[in-house]
């Protein structure tokens, strides 16, 4: 059963549903102004899976209309509180469909069900409850100045602001920046990525389920250069929070100077591991294997490079590759026991696979593939799946050290000393995680301080928290999400000066 604005969807596991395919505008799911479709795609059998309305810069102007008129007339005036029981409410609907919001992302981006999906899912509820108590306590401050005059200051909420999202946690990365700024008091509209549109377009439901009135959330699939480009120039959006390339990222902060857009850019990585010849290995070799090869290496914080202290580096290696073997699973997203999937696209498959070419042919590095419990990606010729890897060895130099892969592919060399091992891990134009592995704490909390990014790890990786922030140092990016600073980025402050001075008055009492 299709119609114009849905479709009926039949998942791997032979349950349906219906699958809104329009746009999220007003509460209302309505179609297109432009005749371009996105087709969906499962990665890991290379099928399409539905059409969905692309939006046309039309559609953005109208969506951010609504949410300025929405922002105006209604929803600056909801109190913190009402819109932190919106956000409780969410949560509860998030909770109810848990399991169909997960299993959509385990289709459209081939994410493995139960052992990545769901953790998204744990996480975007997490994260909305956060948030909704935070609604109401958003506190000002008051700066006393003189005996009769004093400034109070008070957090006010931007606008409307315009989400860009990525692929490899869609609904995960919306709600990052969603709930943030609706608990702040903004308006929405929210773009999903071209190749993961379905959880979010499924998620708007909630939203009008949960109560949130027309208009407060605005939900666009479409194009980059198009819908994307089109929010990032429009006059109404006061901020865009984009999460992406660092080259679109670049493109978004010069174009969103049209308005002096408020912007947060979270961009790409290379993020470094490293591992003192004091750590305990077994626990180094655990965190960084989940670091690179969990979501496929899909990941901005991957820890891509790996840097082992000479003394243990065979050690590591030989280490790193049995836990590996044993302990993910490659195969089809829907099996419970699957924890490596495909990665999303025939396009990104071919450039992981342009950047395995150039490490093994033309920089001639020594290439380790690993066979998680025997199975390789040949055994997977259907979608896009990549065996994971790992090159030893690596100058520190070379493209493979230097550039974001987003695979399931590591680079490990060696260090001798402290200093070594600092000056490798800060020679990357990213700063956005990093992870040091050491049983002494003066020196773990000394390599922190040093490191330039904007988190660090000690003695974990990729282990990630909804209430600390996130966000990069360098061409990482700009701004925090997450935590505390998650919400404040979604407002501005007002300083409100009082002068309680009244000459007149005073002369009148004399
Ligand atoms: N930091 C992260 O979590 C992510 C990093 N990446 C990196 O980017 C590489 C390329 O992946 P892509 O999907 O091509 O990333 P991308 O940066 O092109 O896409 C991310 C989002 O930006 C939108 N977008 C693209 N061009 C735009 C424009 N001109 N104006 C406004 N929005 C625009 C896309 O539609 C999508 O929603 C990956 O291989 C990876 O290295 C990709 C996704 C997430
Ligand atoms: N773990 C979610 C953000 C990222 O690594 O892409």
């Amino acid at each position: 059963m299709s119609s114009d604005l849905s479709s009926e969807i039949t998942l791997p596991t032979g349950e349906k549903y219906i699958q809104p395919t329009g746009l999220f505008i007003n509460n209302e799911f309505v179609p297109s102004t432009s005749s371009k479709k996105i087709i969906t795609v499962n990665p890991a059998t290379a099928q399409p899976i539905c059409e969905l309305h692309a939006a046309s810069a039309q559609d953005v102007d109208r969506a951010v209309k609504v949410a300025h008129e929405t922002f105006e007339k209604t929803w600056s005036k909801v109190t913190g509180s009402e819109r932190g029981e919106l956000l409780i409410k969410l949560s509860q609907l998030i909770e109810r469909d848990a399991e169909i919001l997960a299993k959509i992302d385990a289709l459209n981006a081939g994410k493995p069900y139960a052992t990545n999906a769901m953790n998204d899912i744990g996480q975007i509820l997490e994260l909305t409850k956060f948030y909704a108590g935070y609604a109401d306590k958003l506190d000002g401050k008051y700066i006393p100045i003189s005996e009769n005059k004093f400034v109070y200051e008070i957090n006010e909420p931007l606008g409307v602001v315009g989400l860009i999202v990525p692929w490899n946690y869609p609904l995960a990365m919306a709600s990052w920046k969603l709930q943030g700024a609706l608990a702040a008091g903004n308006t929405v509209v929210i773009k999903s990525a071209e190749n993961t549109p379905m959880s979010l377009l499924y998620f708007a439901q909630l939203i009008k389920e949960a109560g949130f009135p027309p208009g407060a959330v605005n939900i666009l699939s479409g194009f980059g250069p198009i819908t994307g480009s089109a929010m990032v120039g429009h006059e109404l959006i006061d901020k865009i929070s984009f999460t992406g390339s660092t080259g679109v990222g670049k493109l978004i902060q010069q174009q969103a100077s049209v308005n002096l857009k408020n912007v947060t850019l979270e961009c790409g990585g290379k993020s470094p591991a490293v591992i003192f010849k004091d750590a305990n290995l077994s626990e180094a070799v655990k965190w960084c294997s989940l670091g690179i090869f969990y979501n496929s290496g899909q990941n901005c914080t991957a820890n891509s490079r790996i840097l082992v202290q000479d003394e243990v580096y065979d050690e590591f290696i030989q280490k790193f590759q049995e836990y590996t073997k044993e302990n993910w699973v490659l195969g089809d997203p829907f099996k419970d026991e699957t924890t490596v999937g495909p990665v999303i696209s025939k396009t990104h498959h071919e450039r992981i696979l342009s950047y395995l070419n150039h490490g093994s042919n033309v920089e001639k590095l020594n290439k380790i593939e690993i066979a998680p419990l025997g199975s390789t990606a040949q055994d997977y010729p259907q979608g896009y799946y990549i065996t994971p890897t790992i090159f030893t060895d690596v100058p520190v130099t070379s493209k493979l050290f230097q550039e974001e892969i987003f695979g399931p592919v590591a680079c490990v060399t060696k260090f001798s000393d402290f200093e070594e091992a600092i000056k490798i891990a800060n020679s990357s134009i990213y700063g956005l995680g990093s992870a040091v592995f050491t049983k002494n704490i003066k020196k773990a909390h000394r390599f922190a301080r040093m490191l330039k990014a904007g988190t660090v790890w000690i003695n974990s990786s990729n282990d990630e928290d909804i209430k600390a922030s996130f966000g990069g140092y360098k061409m990482s990016g700009v701004g925090r999400e997450m935590g505390l600073e998650g919400i404040k980025t979604y407002t501005q402050i007002k300083a409100i000066h009082v002068n309680l001075d009244d000459e007149e008055e005073e002369k009148a009492k004399l």
